[in-house]
């Protein structure tokens, strides 16, 4: 017998729309109030930021979502990000992760799923 989760996409398991709209909005937060990588953001559009961001965050977890924007080389091209920078965002989405409240186990399987696009971002 198949385990009741194990044929839900990760969007499903994770919480759906709700709950992931939640992590962008508490993503877009701990940016806001980041003295280490705010000043990345500081020209950005935050609405567009977070309607993107959250598209593409449902797609990367097999929800019911296409991106269809610039590629992540294209968007991040030219901005200097460092592994560091890298590294620091991704422990601000932890925090949001935790305080959206989206269990450990799943956590790790989206963080999983962003990390490899690592080589992507930091393009200097
Ligand atoms: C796995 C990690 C990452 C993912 C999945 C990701 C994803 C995205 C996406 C989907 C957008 C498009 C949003 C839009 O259209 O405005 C975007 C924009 C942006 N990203 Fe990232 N990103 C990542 C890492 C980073 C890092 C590490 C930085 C800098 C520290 C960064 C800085 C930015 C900035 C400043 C924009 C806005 C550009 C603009 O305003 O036009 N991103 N990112």
């Amino acid at each position: 017998l198949l385990d009741r989760d194990s044929n839900q996409t990760l969007f499903n398991r994770i919480g759906g729309q709700p709950v992931l709209e939640k992590l962008v909005n508490n993503l877009v937060k701990n940016i806001g109030q980041d003295d280490v990588i705010f000043h990345f953001f500081a020209d950005s559009n935050v609405t567009r930021f977070k309607d993107n961001l959250y598209i593409h965050l449902c797609s990367v977890a097999d929800g019911p979502c296409h991106y269809g924007g610039d590629s992540m080389v294209d968007i991040h091209t030219g901005m200097n990000i460092r592994e560091g920078d890298f590294n620091h965002l991704v422990e601000l989405m932890i925090t949001a992760m935790e305080s959206s409240g989206i269990a450990y186990p799943l956590q790790n399987e989206l963080l999983s799923r962003l990390v490899p696009l690592r080589n992507e971002i930091i393009k200097i």
